[in-house]
């Protein structure tokens, strides 16, 4: 509370002084920050409630689990599983939930492949993390927007929009979402034909959306756990390197270490000593602690951590370097002014690992580092490789675009609370092409089965991250000189790369990100553009239109199969 009382004075000191006129831009923009209250401009009360509301929704999803499917427990009349069973413990058969998400669920998502099985997690999991969390939302999106409010905003999402700097957020959002779509549509086509192969059409609709369970992952949100069912030549040396980290007995630190050598070959920091001491690289087994990867910046140019609960896969190697990316902007910029110690928008934030980990990735660097025998580059291997990029890359545009535009419409009061569950599915079919295998209806709460929502983490930094980096990755490797497909680029040891990156991220926020992209690319933009995204795939669009020419392109509504559950 006392920061809140301080933070407000300071806030009613700098909204006195007419600081719009001050000559300097700098200051102006720093005025611009520092009388941004956010929540603290809550009423105590008020504020504390929030606070309160939101540790109770992070808890509530953190410590939620499910029991284990057993395929003997009873079913209904109609042969369905009988969720019920668990919770009647008088039929002596209920049973104790000791399933978490991480790593027990996300790894039963990966690797089961019998649908019903899929269907009992998939379904738990909303049963015990999203349906507690829908009353507690709706009083959250009250106060939220009271605080936007009282800081001059429409509503919570007008509040997040601000972070870009301009008033078309979303058309230009929309705008690269529609460049993007058919690549998506392509890609969804190919996959709903290798689902059928394997799970038969009465489960996936040849012309509907996929049921979501089967895509490998809680929210479909990646589908790279099932392109062993659909890689496009198949017998080749797996570009997923999971198995060969284990063989060779990699730690989470191992992973970590792995990360940083990328960064020092590019000019960039080592972490400091007392990373290694205090990040959490490994769940712990004597407590309860929020899984879901963060990374920290304690302020003081010394301490910074990562949590993660690691696994041993090639997922995790990838967050490895994702989350390191974090911490190696908060190292960038640390000798800013302290308002300014910040990415350029929330998603230059996200994309710096990615963009690392976009060259470490590639065939090339995986046989450099010996994770991967010698492939050659034939152009099958090519299209496997950009195959599971997309699997990871493509696959996730349309649910890194939904979730704040669900989020947004609660916000502004567009979905009442009557509506939130199915204006979500209606978003996930639309957007997604992807449905609900079972019904679902508003006791049920699935956008909650998502840490972002409970956690109150913006989303669209995700959508618009997986653009532009891409467009990082076009320069950086402009920069190393590389000359050839941009998917085949490896940026390792460029100091050149190195130095580009260096001046974009260490300004911080201390300039508008049009700006910092104009750094990034010598005058040629500042926008965001879907250009080197398409360019990166373009070998995989020419193939997948070929492959699909007698295909369905895209789905229908009606088409959905949703088995009832009484
Ligand atoms: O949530 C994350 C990674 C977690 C995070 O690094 O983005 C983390 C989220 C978070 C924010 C606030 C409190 C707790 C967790 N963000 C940060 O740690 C962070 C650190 C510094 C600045 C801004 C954010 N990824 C998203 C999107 C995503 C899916 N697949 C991916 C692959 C690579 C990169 C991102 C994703 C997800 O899992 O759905
Ligand atoms: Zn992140």
């Amino acid at each position: 509370m006392e920061w809140s009382r301080f933070h407000r004075h300071k806030w009613d000191q700098a909204t006195t002084f007419a600081w719009k006129n001050f000559s300097s831009a700098p200051v102006r923009r720093m005025f611009s920050f520092v009388t941004v209250l956010g929540r603290a401009a809550l009423p105590e009360d008020k504020l504390k409630e929030l606070t309160e509301l939101t540790q109770e929704m992070k808890s509530s999803y953190s410590a939620a689990k499910i029991c284990r499917y057993d395929p003997t427990r009873r079913r209904l009349d109609n042969g369905d599983y009988d969720y019920n069973a668990d919770n009647d413990l008088d039929n002596d058969i209920g049973c104790i939930p000791t399933l978490s998400l991480e790593p027990h669920l996300v790894q039963l998502m990966a690797t089961s492949r019998d649908p019903e099985e899929l269907r009992y997690v998939w379904r738990a999991w909303r049963d015990a993390a999203g349906r507690p969390l829908r009353g507690k939302y709706t009083r959250f999106v009250e106060l939220s927007n009271e605080a936007a409010r009282l800081n001059g905003f429409e509503d919570a999402g007008d509040f997040w929009r601000s972070d870009y700097e301009t008033d078309d957020f979303e058309d230009i959002i929309d705008g690269l979402w529609a460049e993007l779509r058919p690549l998506y549509e392509q890609l969804h086509a190919y996959v709903r034909r290798k689902l059928i192969e394997k799970y038969g059409d009465t489960i996936v609709p040849p012309r509907g959306p996929i049921p979501a369970h089967l895509l490998g992952n809680m929210w479909a949100q990646t589908w790279t756990h099932i392109l062993d069912l659909t890689v496009p030549y198949p017998g080749r040396p797996s570009v997923d390197v999971t198995n060969t980290l284990r063989r060779q007995g990699y730690s989470p630190f191992d992973m970590f270490r792995l990360s940083e050598s990328f960064f020092i070959s590019l000019g960039l920091e080592p972490m400091p000593s007392t990373f290694w001491q205090k990040s959490l690289l490994i769940k712990p087994t004597d407590r309860d602690v929020i899984c879901h990867a963060s990374a920290w910046d304690f302020c003081n140019g010394i301490d910074y951590r990562i949590k993660q609960c690691t696994q041993i896969t090639m997922e995790d190697m990838i967050t490895a370097h994702h989350e390191m990316g974090h911490i190696q902007y908060d190292l960038q910029y640390r000798n800013q002014p302290f308002i300014f110690r910040d990415g350029a928008n929330p998603a230059f934030h996200e994309a710096v690992g990615d963009v690392l980990a976009l060259s470490a990735a590639t065939p090339s660097h995986l046989q450099e580092i010996n994770l991967l025998a010698n492939v050659d580059e034939s152009f099958e291997n090519d299209i496997n490789f950009l195959f599971s990029m997309a699997l990871d890359k493509i696959a996730f545009l349309p649910f890194g675009y939904l979730v704040d535009k669900w989020r947004w419409e609660v916000f502004s009061g567009e979905i009442s609370e009557s509506q939130y569950n199915s204006r979500w599915w209606d978003l996930r079919v639309n957007y997604q092409g992807v449905s609900a295998p079972l019904l679902r209806d508003e006791d049920d709460f699935d956008p909650g089965a998502k840490f972002h929502i409970p956690a109150n983490v913006p989303y669209v930094r995700y959508f618009v991250s997986f653009i532009v980096q891409f467009q990082f990755h076009a320069e950086l490797c402009k920069a190393a000189g590389h000359s050839g497909p941009l998917h085949r680029c490896n940026i390792y040891r460029s100091a050149e790369a190195g130095r580009l990156l260096r001046n974009v991220l260490s300004l911080g926020k201390s300039r508008p990100w049009p700006e910092a992209l104009s750094v990034l690319t010598s005058g040629r933009t500042n926008q965001l553009e879907a250009g080197p995204i398409l360019e990166y795939f373009e070998p995989l669009m020419s193939w997948l239109e070929s492959q699909n020419k007698d295909e369905f392109i895209g789905w229908q509504e009606n088409e959905a199969i949703v088995l009832g559950v009484v």
